[in-house]
């Protein structure tokens, strides 16, 4: 299977965290969720591989090319959701959306229209007149009208009720079914994996514990059930126990 993402030896050091020769790879047409608890390096690790703040180490392949030589390029074909947009709050839709598809060669404006429809936006409202749940769906929709082949999304389903944030990672499975494009995602919402994840990657304290495929993944991590335990220990209880074991004495 062809990779459309490999990160090698991804490290970051910032004053007091350092985020430590991270390594995984994202295949063509699946779903990766990034996960790990507050403070373990997740946001760090998306924005240092897109050089939003610089790694101190590390090599990128994204489709194929060198990421760093090829940045600009490599832009185009990927949709990012890292955080919100509240800078400009004062905006309406309609402006930002014609700011953003000028960056874009590919922008499709009959698939923004699309998004905008389904995820019942209007774009004469201004951002500080959405709730936080519609400010991920306005981003995504801008995320997804330019044909990204990759999608890297920094808690997507953070802000959402469960019915939206279902309608959302069921919209994950569609995009990808075609097998041209893949999503990276983080999430604290173990059950947002179980229902879309292909594949999990696994930070702790800065360091990769774990990338695989989810099946795999979960099976690795059964060593931490006690003897009595029959049943097998679910993504919850697997993160659970992980960061438990460090307070171990
Ligand atoms: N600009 C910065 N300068 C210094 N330290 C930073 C900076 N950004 C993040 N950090 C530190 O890096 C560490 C990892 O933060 P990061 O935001 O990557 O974690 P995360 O896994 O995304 O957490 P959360 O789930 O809470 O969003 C934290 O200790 C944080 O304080």
């Amino acid at each position: 299977m062809l990779d459309i993402l490999s990160v090698r030896g991804l490290t970051k050091q910032y004053p007091g965290f350092t985020l430590r020769n991270i390594s995984f790879s994202l295949p063509k047409g699946r779903i990766m969720g990034l996960i790990g608890k507050n403070g373990a390096g997740k946001t760090t690790t998306l924005k240092s591989m897109l050089n939003l703040v610089r790694p101190s180490s590390g090599n990128i392949e994204m489709f194929g090319h060198n990421f760093f030589e090829n940045e600009e390029k490599c832009k185009q074909s990927i949709g990012m959701v890292l955080g919100e947009i509240d800078f400009y709050k004062h905006k309406k839709l309609s402006s930002i959306t014609a700011v953003t598809k000028r960056f874009y060669r590919d922008w499709d404006d009959n698939a923004y229209q699309k998004y905008l429809t389904a995820f019942s936006l209007d774009p004469e409202k201004r951002v500080k007149e959405l709730s936080s749940g519609m400010k991920v769906k306005f981003m995504l929709a801008l995320a997804l009208s330019h044909n990204a082949k990759l999608l890297i999304l920094d808690e997507p389903t953070s802000g959402l009720d469960p019915v939206s944030r279902d309608d959302l990672l069921e919209l994950f499975r569609q995009l990808v079914k075609d097998g041209e494009r893949s999503i990276l995602f983080s999430t604290h919402i173990t059950s947002d994996l179980e229902k879309c994840a292909d594949d999990i990657t696994y930070i702790k304290d800065g360091k990769l514990l774990k990338s695989a495929e989810k099946s795999k993944f979960i099976e690795s991590f059964q060593h931490l059930r006690e003897s009595s335990e029959d049943t097998a220990l679910s993504l919850e209880e697997i993160m659970i126990r992980s960061e438990r074991s460090s307070y171990d004495i």
